[in-house]
C-alpha cells in the first residue's frame, strides 16, 4: 500500500477545531481512496456468528506476535457514545422503528469514524474492525427493506471518505449461522427476532456488495476451521500490501 497520501488526502483537511468535543467540524474530512491515508483499515463482515471477531482476535494475535500493534475495535459500539447507541440497539425490549435503527448505526459509526478510524489511520496505525458500512446495506436495505440510496448517503456522511483497504467476508449458510447463535448461547439472538428470510436477504446483500466491490473484498468460505481461515487472511494481507505487515516493520 502507498505510504504517500494522495492531495486529496490533504487539501480539503483542516486543523480540528478546539470546541469542547474536539471533534472536527462537519465537511472538515478528506475525501479518500483506499491507501490514501498511512494506515490500514482492515475490514471483518458477515452475518452474526460467522466469525468475525474469532478472525479479528487472530489477526490481531498474529500481528502483535510480530511486533506490528494493530488497533481492534467494532461497530456498533467502537466508542463510548458508541457503546451506549449499542445497547439501546441491542435490546429485544425496544423495538426501534427502521429508520430510527439506521440513523443510530449510522451515529455510532460517524463516531467511531471521527474519534477513532480517522486519527488511528492518520498516525499510520493498523486497525482492525470488526463491521463497517457494508453491514448497514446488507441489514437495514437488504434485510430490512430501506432504500438503498438513503442507506448509501449516510454511509457515505459517517465514512467522510474513509474506505477500507481490504474487506474479508465471512460467507456461511444461514442454517449454519442459526446452529453457532444457539450454540454460542446468545439469549433471544437476532436470528430468531428477524428471522431466516431476513438473513437470507442480508446474505445476498453482502455478495452482491462483495461482486460491486471485488477488487478490495475477499470473500472466505466461514465453514472452514478457524487455523485455515486465518491462515489464508494473512496470506491475503502479505500478497496485498507486501512489506507491511514483516517481522519487526511496524509503523507504530
Ligand atoms: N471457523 C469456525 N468454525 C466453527 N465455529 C466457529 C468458527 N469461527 C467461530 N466459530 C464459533 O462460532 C461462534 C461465533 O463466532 P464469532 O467469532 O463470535 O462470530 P461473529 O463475531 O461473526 O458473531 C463462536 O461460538 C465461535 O467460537
Ligand atoms: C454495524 C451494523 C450491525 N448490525 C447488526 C448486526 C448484528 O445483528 C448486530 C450486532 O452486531 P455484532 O455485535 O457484530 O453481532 P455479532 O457478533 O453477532 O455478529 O447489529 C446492523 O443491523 N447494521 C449495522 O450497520
Amino acid at each position: 500500500m502507498s505510504m504517500t497520501p494522495s492531495p486529496s488526502a490533504h487539501s480539503p483537511e483542516k486543523t480540528p477545531s478546539s470546541s469542547p468535543s474536539s471533534l472536527p467540524s462537519p465537511g472538515s474530512l478528506p475525501r479518500c481512496l483506499p491507501g490514501c491515508l498511512p494506515g490500514c483499515l482492515i475490514v471483518f463482515e458477515g452475518m452474526d456468528g460467522s466469525g468475525k471477531s474469532t478472525q479479528a482476535r487472530r489477526l490481531k494475535a498474529r500481528l502483535d506476535g510480530l511486533s506490528h500493534p494493530a488497533v481492534l475495535t467494532k461497530e456498533p459500539g467502537g466508542t463510548p457514545a458508541g457503546a451506549r447507541l449499542r445497547e439501546i440497539l441491542l435490546d429485544p425490549a425496544l423495538p426501534l422503528a427502521p429508520e430510527a435503527e439506521l440513523f443510530l448505526f449510522e451515529a455510532d459509526r460517524a463516531m467511531h469514524v471521527k474519534t477513532l478510524l480517522l486519527p488511528e489511520l492518520r498516525a499510520g496505525r493498523t486497525v482492525l474492525s470488526d463491521r463497517l458500512s457494508f453491514a448497514t446495506v446488507a441489514y437495514q436495505s437488504f434485510g430490512g427493506g430501506l432504500s438503498r440510496e438513503l442507506v448509501s448517503t449516510l454511509n457515505e456522511v459517517a465514512l467522510g471518505g474513509v474506505v477500507p483497504d481490504v474487506t474479508y467476508l465471512l460467507d456461511l449458510p444461514v442454517s449454519e449461522m442459526a446452529r453457532r447463535l444457539r450454540e454460542r448461547g446468545d439469549g433471544p439472538t437476532r436470528f430468531e427476532l428477524l428471522g431466516g428470510d431476513y438473513f437470507e436477504r442480508v446474505r445476498e446483500g453482502y455478495l452482491e456488495l462483495a461482486r460491486i466491490h471485488r477488487g478490495r473484498t475477499v470473500v472466505l468460505d466461514a465453514t472452514r476451521d478457524p487455523e485455515t481461515l486465518e491462515g489464508e487472511i494473512f496470506e491475503d494481507l502479505a500478497r496485498r500490501f507486501p512489506g507491511r505487515f514483516a517481522t519487526g516493520g511496524s509503523p507504530a
